[in-house]
């Protein structure tokens, strides 16, 4: 029987200054588990933002969206040295940056998160090959506000995994604009973190948005029909 791994709230902090990314993470902290300094955050304030989110939550896993396309050994160690615990690549990089990426996680004994934005199914059942990466399924910010796009409408990352041989797969992140409403049909598919930004900092009240998505996947997390609480 295998232990059911539970489900990872990641807060992604974005378009706000440290010290507000900070506030909102305080307010929230009870009900997430990992917090992510957001691209946004890094090219506005630097690795410095890494930093300092670090310090404020030493016990939080810290995830740096840094979204590396190329320069991965310098980036990675850039974020590692800075306190981060995961740090991010773009899938559609090059193979040598997506080598690169892991050797250097795997130096710093940390552990790297694969952005699928715009990547192909194909490229994506290669990408599986890293299991030790969290491959994050993403509907960017620019899809959501243009194209209408929300995450869980696609269910790629289930039938390529399904395919493969063997049963060790990488595991699966969820991003782009998570609401309250999206939240159940996301968690049928077996993710093992789901990352919401907008939904809780956008929010009037924060802590209620985040209180209200973490007991909405304690609930499925306990059900029957959830498929992996009968494992
Ligand atoms: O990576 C990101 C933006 O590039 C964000 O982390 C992701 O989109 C989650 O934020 P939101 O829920 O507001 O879409």
């Amino acid at each position: 029987m295998t232990e059911q791994q539970p489900v990872r709230v990641q807060l992604a902090l974005d378009r706000m200054t440290i010290q507000e990314a900070i506030t909102m993470a305080k307010q929230v902290e009870q009900y997430i588990d990992w917090i992510e300094v957001g691209t946004s955050l890094i090219k506005e304030f630097g690795i410095e933002s890494v930093r300092q989110i670090k310090q404020a939550f030493p016990d939080k896993i810290i995830v740096a969206d840094i979204k590396t396309f190329d320069n991965a050994t310098y980036e990675f160690e850039l974020c590692f040295e800075a306190g981060a615990d995961v740090a991010t690549v773009m899938g559609a990089a090059p193979d040598a940056t997506l080598e690169l990426c892991m050797k250097a996680a795997h130096r710093y004994q940390k552990q790297t998160m694969i952005d699928l934005l715009s990547v192909s199914p194909d490229r994506i059942y290669d990408l599986e090959r890293y299991t030790d990466a969290v491959l994050c399924h993403h509907v960017s910010k620019d899809e959501q506000e243009h194209n209408g796009q929300m995450a869980g409408q696609s269910q790629n990352h289930k039938v390529h995994s399904a395919t493969h041989s063997t049963t060790t797969i990488p595991q699966i992140a969820v991003a782009g604009g998570i609401t309250l409403t999206t939240l159940p049909t996301i968690l049928q598919q077996s993710p093992s973190v789901i990352i919401v930004g907008s939904a809780i900092t956008q929010a009037s009240e924060p802590a209620q948005a985040a209180q209200q998505i973490r007991e909405q996947i304690n609930l499925f997390s306990n059900q029957p029909s959830n498929p992996l609480a009968s494992l």
